[in-house]
């Protein structure tokens, strides 16, 4: 029997990096409708400095209005802290606990104002917190796939930081293409090594992409055994802290033509995704 393909949608990665604040009433919304859709997961928003990040600084009001009671959706909150993994751990309403741990120092610091050797402790004191209140931690391999800043990068240091990263207890490790450098074969590698290596992690792929390049991606991951997949309506979004220029989010609407095309179950209804769609649209297209 073929495992389930959970698609997670990031309403948080797409909005984060726009320059205006965009109204809770319209986050509230536009998040309402994806969480109709049967996602597995909804990265809904962050916790982090609104200094950092001004436009995610109403996740917690956002929360608040969201009408939780009809989805079969988790919530996924971003957190690059401590602090935020106290604020986060506070909502009954989050099950995940997402932290971007990157294996390239000079994002790292650009993310989160530490070191390496400094997140992989906050990483520790993360995993204890959520531990005790219950929650599920989602660790970022952020720049998984090479780095624009010329840090050290190869498939052996990416080895290297999994089996730390297993020591110390994660269960979840979201291979993330922060910049969209990632090749076919670099995933094709990665993906059916280190799954085989770490049965006991679920390996996530948070892919971002041109839009000639998504098939390419998508296909290899999904064939080295991922069946875990990040992605945004659109594409829209990306990380506001790797570099001038955001790379698009793996599009959602082509993951889900694609495992269709596979025959993979992904939950999703085509009424509610094509509502989402239309909203994603009539959100999106005022800010860009
Ligand atoms: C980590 C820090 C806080 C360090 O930032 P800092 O300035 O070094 O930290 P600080 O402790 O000095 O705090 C600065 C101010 O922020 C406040 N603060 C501090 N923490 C919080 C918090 N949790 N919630 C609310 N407020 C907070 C804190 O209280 C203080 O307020 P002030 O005293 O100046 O008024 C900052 O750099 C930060 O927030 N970074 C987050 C960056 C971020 O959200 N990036 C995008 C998400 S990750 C991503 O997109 C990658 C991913 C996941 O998609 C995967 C991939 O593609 O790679």
């Amino acid at each position: 029997m073929s495992k389930e393909i959970k698609i997670i949608e990031c309403p948080r990665d797409a909005m984060q990096g726009i320059k205006t604040f965009i109204p809770t009433k319209n986050k509230v919304s536009y998040i309402q409708s994806l969480l109709r859709v049967g996602f597995d997961t909804i990265d809904f928003g962050s916790f982090v400095s609104p200094k950092a990040i001004p436009q995610m600084q109403d996740t917690a009001a956002v929360l608040a209005q969201l009408d939780l009671s009809q989805t079969t959706s988790k919530l996924l909150a971003i957190i690059a802290n401590t602090q935020g993994a106290e604020i986060a751990s506070e909502h009954k309403e989050i099950q995940y606990l997402g932290f971007p741990f990157s294996i390239s120092e000079n994002f790292q610091m650009r993310n989160t104002h530490k070191t390496i050797a400094e997140s992989i402790i906050t990483l520790q004191e993360i995993l204890e917190i959520a531990d005790k209140r219950n929650k599920e931690v989602i660790t970022y391999l952020s720049m998984g796939f090479g780095n624009p800043y010329g840090d050290p990068w190869n498939v052996e240091i990416v080895g290297e930081w999994t089996e730390k990263l297993s020591k110390m207890g994660v269960k979840i490790l979201s291979l993330s293409d922060t910049v969209g450098s990632s090749t076919p074969d670099i995933i094709t590698y990665l993906f059916s090594n280190l799954i085989a290596q770490y049965p006991k992690i679920e390996f996530g792929a948070h892919l971002h992409t041109t839009p000639s390049t998504w098939f390419e991606k998508i296909d290899a991951a999904f064939h080295a055994g991922c069946h875990r997949f990040d992605g945004a309506i659109q594409g829209f979004g990306g990380c506001p802290m790797a570099t001038d220029k955001l790379t698009g989010n793996m599009p959602t609407e082509k993951m889900v033509s694609y495992f269709t095309a596979q025959k993979q179950n992904t939950n999703i209804r085509a009424m509610s995704f094509e509502s989402a769609y239309n909203e994603a649209s009539k959100l999106f297209g005022a800010y860009h």
